[in-house]
């Protein structure tokens, strides 16, 4: 068993912007979060209050302009961004809106390629089983263009789950899915979480999948704030004052 922290992510004060020629647009201002390793947090607010912005940070796809991010006690400032990819293939799980399949491959090779990188054996056994867990083990063969969006999207999920990540950052994951297929793309994150600890964050409009989390997050004028809205917390762990937003 890898070392783990008890904190999976530890984010204090980060601050965020965006410049468009001479204009700055504030996206989040002094947001510290904290998440216990095999929980779920969701992130819930309008459109444009930044909550894409803060998985980009989390995910070390983008460096804050100000704080600090640790994931699994491991700080984001201080890796260069091979090191970040590094971090993201072995540890980390990125479902985005966009789907960033590559055109040439297989919906097999797609879900496959986290562990082909790695080197890891039994790569498509595994893309193959993941496949079929979001419904696609009938298309397996099929390259991106021949799949229709909820299909590409479901790959996406399956590449992202593949390696079974420590975290999981998850946008909309199911917005453009219908409702059958997106209770099993649910579920499936949800059993990911249970079985493997996998720590979820999820941004999500929905409120009954954000109230699935054990915590719900709400973004406004660029600051977190807990809200009452998550699922009780399990038996087996109460929260602590420490898992407060504020560190
Ligand atoms: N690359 C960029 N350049 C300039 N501004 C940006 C850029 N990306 C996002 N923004 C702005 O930053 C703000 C936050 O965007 P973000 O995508 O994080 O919001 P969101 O909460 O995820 O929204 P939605 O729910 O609509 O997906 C928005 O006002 C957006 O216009």
């Amino acid at each position: 068993m890898p070392h783990s922290h008890p904190h999976l992510i530890e984010a204090h004060g980060l601050s965020m912007q965006y410049t468009i020629g001479t204009r700055q647009v504030q996206v989040l201002r002094d947001v510290s979060l904290r998440v216990a390793a095999g929980t779920s947090v969701a992130i819930a607010g309008p459109s444009g209050s930044g909550k894409t912005s803060l998985l980009l940070l989390l995910s070390g796809l983008e460096r804050p302009g100000a704080g600090r991010i640790r994931i699994d006690g491991t700080d984001l400032g201080s890796l260069s961004s091979d090191g970040l990819a590094d971090l993201r293939r072995e540890r980390v799980g990125i479902i985005f809106q966009s789907f960033h399949l590559l055109p040439s491959l297989s919906a097999l090779d797609n879900a496959a390629l986290p562990l082909q990188m790695a080197g890891a054996s039994g790569a498509r056994e595994a893309a193959a089983e993941m496949l079929q867990r979001v419904g696609l083990g009938d298309r397996l063969h099929h390259r991106p263009s021949q799949l229709s969006g909820g299909e590409q999207q479901r790959v996406a999920i399956a590449r992202a789950l593949v390696h079974r990540p420590r975290l999981l950052l998850a946008d909309e994951p199911t917005g453009n899915l219908d409702d059958q297929t997106a209770e099993s793309v649910r579920e499936l994150i949800f059993s990911l979480n249970r079985e493997l600890g996998t720590t979820l964050v999820l941004v999500t409009h929905d409120l009954d999948f954000a109230a699935r989390c054990d915590r719900v997050l709400r973004l406004h004028d660029g600051q977190l704030h807990e809200t009452l809205e998550g699922r009780e917390a399990p038996t087996t762990r109460q929260p602590e004052a420490s898992d407060a937003l504020s560190a």
